[in-house]
């Protein structure tokens, strides 16, 4: 048996008295698109922040490909290989769009190089989401759906395998959904596996392989869209009523 990409084993991670995650199993395969669903607050993006290196679990490990990861820095997870973008769009408004995928080309913090080598790459993934015409525009010029594209061209032109994209597709619309949805099946071709958190259950229907259900930081139901979607009782959770279609 392969060993997973992430394994998440006894998490758990309290506000003051609130206990956000009370205790959380979670594993990724490679290869694989897992979206992790819920309702506003369960947690989501407390799980996000825990694999990241933003917040330190309270109990229980991290472990990606093999290495804990528990106690490092989000600096240094992302040396691990692994890479996230934020729900609220982050890009850097005063540097050109090519810029900003050299930048995370070079793990986003420290010195990146405009080599020919790495130009020609951050080129070549601009162009998977339609950017390539505005390699030398400033960022903050970019429409909002151009600076979501841009935030994800960041996250796939590092090296980094697992790819963990929080809303990846709000705000979006029309043909810019089309340009992500129509992304993120082809990064498993790029060799990258995907953690995503949507809101947008088409989206999650039609690109996430497996689904996590969250609901008060506990795992309540894993499974593909046709098992879950059916389910009246997560339906219920999701929406406090009605059917999740
Ligand atoms: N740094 C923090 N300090 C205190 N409480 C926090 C902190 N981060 C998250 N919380 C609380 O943890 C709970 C879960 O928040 P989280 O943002 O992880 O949920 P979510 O599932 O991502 O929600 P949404 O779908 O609305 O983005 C919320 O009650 C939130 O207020």
């Amino acid at each position: 048996m392969t060993s997973p990409m992430l394994e998440l084993t006894g998490v758990k991670k309290s506000f003051g008295g609130n206990h956000v995650i009370p205790g959380l199993d979670l594993t990724l395969k490679a290869h694989e698109v897992t979206a992790l669903i819920g309702p506003n607050g369960a947690g989501k993006t407390t799980i996000f922040n825990l694999i990241t290196g933003f917040l330190k679990p309270d109990e229980g490990t991290v472990v990606y490909k093999g290495q804990g990861l528990t106690g490092l820095t989000p600096e240094n997870v992302f040396r691990k290989g692994m890479v996230r973008t934020f729900q609220e769009v982050r890009v850097f408004g005063g540097i050109t769009v090519l810029e900003n995928v050299l930048v995370g080309r070079e793990h986003g913090f420290g010195s990146w190089r405009k080599t020919k080598e790495n130009k020609q790459a951050a080129m070549e993934t601009l162009a998977l989401v339609g950017l390539d015409g505005k390699a030398h525009t400033e960022a903050r010029d970019l429409s909002y759906a151009e600076q979501k594209f841009l935030s994800l061209a960041r996250v796939l032109g590092s090296d980094a395998e697992l790819l963990l994209l929080d809303e990846p597709t709000s705000g979006l619309d029309g043909r810019s959904l089309d340009v992500v949805t129509g992304l993120i099946p082809r990064l498993k071709e790029m060799n990258r596996t995907v953690l995503i958190i949507e809101h947008n259950l088409d989206v999650v229907r039609s690109i996430a392989e497996r689904i996590v259900f969250l609901e008060s930081g506990r795992v309540i139901a894993t499974g593909t869209g046709d098992e879950l979607f059916a389910r009246q009782d997560l339906a219920d959770i999701y929406f406090g009523g009605g059917t999740v279609q």
